[in-house]
């Protein structure tokens, strides 16, 4: 088989306010080895195609098979073969250059050597030597562009699926990443999708192109036959003196010898008209024009940003097509003729432009489901890589959060001991300890790991995260340990002050090592369920801080309980860290007695379902 890819009567629909058709019964296939480019408008459907193929949208109706892998039933199998390079910012951003490629390779399956050999060759490849210890997010734009475009084909994927990869690039740059993919396709037979609005460069780079508009594909081919579509033509493009626009006389005039368009910039004009009128059109241009001077003009045959213009006057019909015979052989750029497989016999029910093949009919191959021991290994290798990289993104914030760590404690044992009478005693000292443990928990647990949720949701990287082969759990256990180690100084600062102030002696229960990571977890709980389901930034950042206020008044932390009023003991009764705290403060004090139990249950259960709850709703793919 030399299909890489298979899509038949694809259709996928969105319910909002009213039912969008994003795609809408798309059939083709691209052959293993092509660079097929994907074009249209805004909202023509391309991203919702592409996040398909990926297995990041599920279809409403339709199949699509990549490399054999049946990416409906098994979503999570295209993403081991698929390399993604996102229009959105990609994960990743505060790490160096040279980690950023190494962690990527190491997250898609890559062998340590492997994966290192691989770095190296990709930045001596994408010239990026000079920067491979520099952050990422500290390169220019389109430095950023290209560490991405590597990071895309790390592990040497079979399937490459690019979003603008030469947004921001300069020439330069642009020419190096086509001499890349046509190396990669032609040498090593990877399969590009190439998603694009820039029409001329897609020309000289892809096999075949799909033009979409309504959620529909209304032309399909190469570069040569859709523009043999627009009949033997010639172009001609004008500029006007100091960018003036033409009067009617010679609009007229230009009009009698063919069709004339206003170009994107002041000043400029396309004319397409027949090869024999052509010696007319000159003279016109050089001659005969009334009012204003031509400053320059060039004629062409049409190129495909024509044939995309000329798609805009007609209807969008779908289109039925096959991948080419037989995958090309030579790179990119200078193969799309040979790449082109002539017009086969259209499917009855659609209209089938010239120069497209009809799909040759082709199973989907239900994917293996890898052992479970290499799954295991998958899931360690990526919460470790996951891990390092959410460590290594707070070394800017890094001192202020140990700071911060220390400090809190410590300004609220000594503090706190000296406002009101009567809390110098062990007993209020106890309550302390565990309050300002709990705050600190809080404060990394709910509110920071919210907010980091929430970053990694509302910018976009988390449809990086779920193109790559990790699992949820991996994903989700690398964010809440990550937060643990800025959580340790909060918990034993307080002890330790407290011991050195006032010379305190606890009975630290062995019971505290229970406490501690449950405690921690069921915060975490609540900060990962927050980031996942409010949707603005600003008010993850509200509600956090409010419930930081409300624990440190409610919840009968700081206070004996029984002190406060009843609202207010009930409300922090419905708060994991009062169940913390009043745990904490047990085990401190080795009293495990029954309240104890119900205490480390109810925050057991807090755990389970909130982190259950959680890893449901971070979508990992769109329903
Ligand atoms: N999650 C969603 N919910 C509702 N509508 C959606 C969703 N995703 C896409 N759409 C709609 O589907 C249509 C196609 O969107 P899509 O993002 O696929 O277009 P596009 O061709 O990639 O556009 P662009 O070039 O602007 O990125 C649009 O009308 C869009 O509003």
């Amino acid at each position: 088989m030399t299909d890489a890819i298979t899509v038949r009567n694809l259709t996928r629909s969105f319910r909002t306010n009213q039912l969008v058709l994003a795609n809408d019964d798309l059939t083709f296939s691209v052959a293993r080895g092509e660079v097929f480019g994907v074009l249209g408008a805004n909202g023509a459907g391309k991203t919702t195609l592409v996040s398909q193929l990926l297995g990041l949208v599920r279809p409403t109706s339709g199949s699509i098979t990549v490399e054999g892998v049946d990416v409906v039933a098994d979503p999570d199998g295209v993403k081991r073969i698929t390399g993604f390079l996102p229009q959105t910012e990609l994960a990743m951003r505060e790490l160096e250059v040279r980690r950023a490629l190494h962690y990527t390779g190491r997250l898609r399956g890559q062998g340590e050597t492997d994966a290192q050999r691989q770095t190296d060759e990709l930045l001596d490849e994408l010239g990026l030597g000079p920067v491979s210890g520099r952050y990422v997010n500290q390169l220019s734009g389109g430095m950023m562009r290209l560490v991405n475009f590597g990071m895309a084909l790390m592990g040497r994927p079979k399937l490459l699926v690019l979003d603008e990869p030469t947004n921001e690039l300069d020439p330069h740059n642009r020419r190096l990443v086509w001499d890349v993919l046509a190396r990669r396709s032609a040498a090593e037979g990877a399969t590009v999708v190439l998603v694009t609005h820039n029409v001329l460069e897609a020309e000289s780079v892809v096999d075949r192109v799909a033009v979409m508009r309504q959620g529909r594909i209304v032309t399909l081919g190469s570069p040569g036959e859709l523009k043999h579509r627009l009949g033997d033509t010639v172009r001609m493009d004008l500029q006007v003196r100091d960018g003036g626009e033409l009067g009617a006389a010679d609009l007229a005039l230009l009009g009698a010898t063919g069709t004339v368009v206003p170009g994107t910039r002041d000043g400029r004009y396309l004319v397409h008209c027949a090869p024999a009128r052509m010696p007319e059109l000159v003279t016109v241009v050089t001659e005969g024009m009334a009012t204003m001077g031509i400053e320059d003009f060039r004629l062409s045959r049409p190129s495909l940003e024509d044939v995309y213009l000329s798609l805009d006057d007609e209807p969008a019909a779908p289109v039925v097509s096959a991948a080419p015979s037989a995958a090309k052989a030579a790179p990119a750029g200078v193969a799309s003729a040979a790449a082109a497989a002539p017009a086969a016999a259209p499917s009855a029910a659609t209209v089938v432009p010239a120069g497209v093949a009809v799909l040759a009919p082709t199973t989907p191959v239900p994917s293996a489901r890898p052992p479970l021991r290499e799954r295991l290994t998958r899931g360690l290798t990526s919460f470790k890589y996951l891990w390092l990289e959410q460590m290594l993104e707070v070394r800017s914030t890094w001192w202020w959060s140990l700071l911060f760590g220390f400090l809190m404690p410590v300004a609220m044992v000594f503090g706190l001991t000296r406002i009101g009478g009567g809390l110098t005693d062990q007993n209020s000292l106890l309550y302390i300890v565990s309050g300002a443990a709990v705050f600190s928990v809080a404060t990394e647990g709910i509110a920071t790991l919210a907010q980091r949720v929430g970053v990694v949701r509302t910018s976009g990287m988390l449809q990086y995260y779920v193109s790559l082969p990790i699992s949820r759990t991996a994903f989700l256990a690398a964010l809440v340990f990550s937060r643990l180690l800025l959580i340790l100084p909060g918990l034993v600062t307080p002890i330790i002050a407290a011991r050195l102030m006032y010379d305190a002696d606890f009975v630290v229960s062995p019971m505290l090592l229970v406490v501690l990571p449950l405690t921690c977890l069921a915060l975490s709980a609540v900060g990962l369920a927050i980031g996942t389901v409010v949707e603005s930034m600003d008010v993850i950042v509200v509600i956090t801080n409010l419930l930081i206020f409300v624990l440190l008044l409610a919840a009968p932390v700081l206070i004996p309980p029984e002190s406060l009023p009843l609202p207010l003991r009930l409300i922090g009764y419905l708060l994991p860290p009062t169940y913390a705290a009043e745990a904490l403060r047990h085990a401190l004090s080795g009293d495990l007695g029954g309240m104890f139990l119900v205490d480390v249950s109810v925050l057991l259960g807090m755990t389970v379902l909130g982190l259950a709850a959680t890893s449901r709703w971070i979508r990992w793919r769109i329903a």
